[in-house]
C-alpha cells in the first residue's frame, strides 16, 4: 500500500531525512516513532506531497506512483494533533465536506457523513457546533472527517498529542478499533514508546533523520540492537563491557570493573573482544541466591513511587536500578546478590559516538 525507498529531505542546511526507505501493508499500523527533530512529520509530509523532497527513488501509494504528483491528488488523508477542523460549521457539515468538493449530492454527503460520526461514538452529537465539544471529540471529529472519503491510508500526525492522559489511552484503544473496522492502512507518528507498541502492527524508530530499529512492538521491546534504541525504549540499565564469547543466543561478557555475566544477543553481528552494552530492565532484575549468575550487591537507596517502589544497587560495574511492583520486600540491606534471566538481559555493539 505504501512504498518509499531511499528519501533524502533538507531544509537548507539541515538534512532532515537521509536516505530513509520504509513500506506499509494494506490494513497494517505502521508507528513511526523518535524523538523531536528525528524527521518523523517530515517523513508524513513527504508521503501526503505537502514537501516535495531532495531527492527519492520510489514513492508509491496504493500501487501508483506519487512523485510529482500534488497533495490533493494522492490517496491519502492526513489527521492533524490541531485538529484543523472548520470552526463556521457545525460536527456533520465538517464531517460531509470533503465528500461534498468531491461531488457528491448533499443527501449522500450527509448519509455517509452520519455514518462515519457513528464509527466514532459521535452520531448524537451530529448537529453540534465545533465549539461546544471537548478535545477528544473534536479529534474523533477530525477522524470522522478523515476516514469518510475512505482514502488508502491515513497518516496521523501525534493525533492524541493534545490530550489528557487518561483520554489518551481511550482514544488509543478507539483508534486501533477503528483501523481494523476499515482494514485502512495507518501510518501513525508519535514521540511515545509506550503508545507504538500498544497500536502498531509494526514500529519504525527514527534518530537524526535516520532509522535506527524497526519490527514488531515485541522486538523492539525486547531486543534493541542499539544503545539509542535500548535507551529510547526505556531501559534503566546499560552496562558496558566486551564479549568473552557465544555460545548460539547466549553471550558471556565481562563487565567493566570485571565482572562477568551472561545474556542473550540481540544479533549475530557481533564477536567475541568486541565492545558491547548489556541492557535489563529494572524489574527484570531481582535478588538472587549467592550461587546463582549474577553480580554481588549492596543496596544503596529505595524510592518509593506508589505503584512500585524503586531499589539502588551497588555492584562492581555500577550502579544498577531494580523495581519491584509488589510492594517492597527487602528490607534496607537485605539484598546482596543480584541476578536475571538470561533472555532478559540483551547484548548488543556499542557504537561509538
Ligand atoms: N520548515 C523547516 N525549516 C527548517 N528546518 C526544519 C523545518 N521543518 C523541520 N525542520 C528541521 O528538520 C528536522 C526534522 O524535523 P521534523 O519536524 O521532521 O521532526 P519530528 O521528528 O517530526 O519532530 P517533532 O516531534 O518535534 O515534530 C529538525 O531538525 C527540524 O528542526
Amino acid at each position: 500500500m505504501l512504498e518509499v525507498s531511499n528519501v533524502v529531505h533538507k531544509y537548507g542546511r539541515v538534512t532532515a531525512l537521509s536516505d530513509v526507505s520504509l513500506s506499509a501493508a494494506k490494513g497494517e499500523f505502521l508507528t513511526i516513532l523518535g524523538s523531536s527533530g528525528s524527521g518523523k512529520t517530515t517523513m508524513l509530509r513527504v508521503i501526503s506531497g505537502l514537501e516535495t523532497p531532495y531527492s527519492v527513488n520510489r514513492l508509491r501509494i496504493g500501487g501508483e506512483d506519487v512523485v510529482g504528483l500534488p497533495a490533493a491528488k494522492r490517496n491519502c488523508t492526513t489527521v492533524f494533533q490541531n485538529y484543523a477542523l472548520f470552526p463556521h460549521m457545525n460536527v456533520i457539515e465538517n464531517v460531509a465536506y470533503g465528500l461534498r468538493i468531491r461531488g457528491r449530492t448533499a443527501q449522500d454527503s450527509t448519509a455517509e457523513a452520519k455514518r462515519a460520526l457513528e464509527m466514532v461514538q459521535l452520531g448524537a452529537k451530529a448537529d453540534r457546533s465545533i465549539g461546544q465539544l471537548s478535545g477528544g471529540e473534536r479529534q474523533r471529529v477530525a477522524l470522522a472527517r478523515a476516514v469518510v472519503t475512505r482514502p488508502a491510508i491515513l497518516l496521523l500526525d501525534e493525533p492524541l498529542g493534545a490530550l489528557d492522559e487518561r483520554l489518551r489511552q481511550d482514544m488509543q484503544l478507539e483508534l486501533m478499533e477503528l483501523q481494523r473496522k476499515l482494514g485502512m492502512t495507518f501510518i501513525y507518528i508519535t514521540h511515545s514508546q509506550e503508545e507504538a507498541l500498544t497500536m502498531s502492527d509494526r514500529v519504525v524508530l527514527m534518530k537524526h533523520g535516520r532509522i535506527e530499529q524497526s519490527g514488531a512492538p515485541l522486538d523492539l521491546f525486547d531486543r534493541p540492537v542499539t544503545r539509542f534504541a535500548a535507551d529510547f525504549m526505556g531501559y534503566e540499565n546499560i552496562l558496558d563491557g566486551k564479549l568473552l564469547r557465544k555460545d548460539g543466543e547466549i553471550g558471556e561478557v565481562e563487565l567493566v570493573g570485571g565482572a562477568v555475566v551472561r545474556g542473550t544477543l540481540a544479533t549475530s553481528d557481533i564477536q567475541p573482544g568486541g565492545a558491547i552494552n548489556l541492557a535489563i530492565r529494572a524489574e527484570r532484575i531481582g535478588p538472587v541466591a549467592a550461587d546463582e549468575d549474577g553480580l554481588d550487591a549492596t543496596l544503596s537507596n529505595r524510592v518509593y513511587r506508589g505503584k512500585y517502589t524503586d531499589m539502588m544497587v551497588e555492584t562492581k560495574a555500577g550502579t544498577l536500578r531494580l523495581r519491584s511492583w509488589h510492594g517492597a520486600p527487602n528490607e534496607k540491606g537485605a539484598i546482596s546478590r543480584v541476578g536475571w534471566k538470561l533472555s532478559d538481559a540483551v547484548i548488543f555493539p556499542e557504537h561509538k559516538g
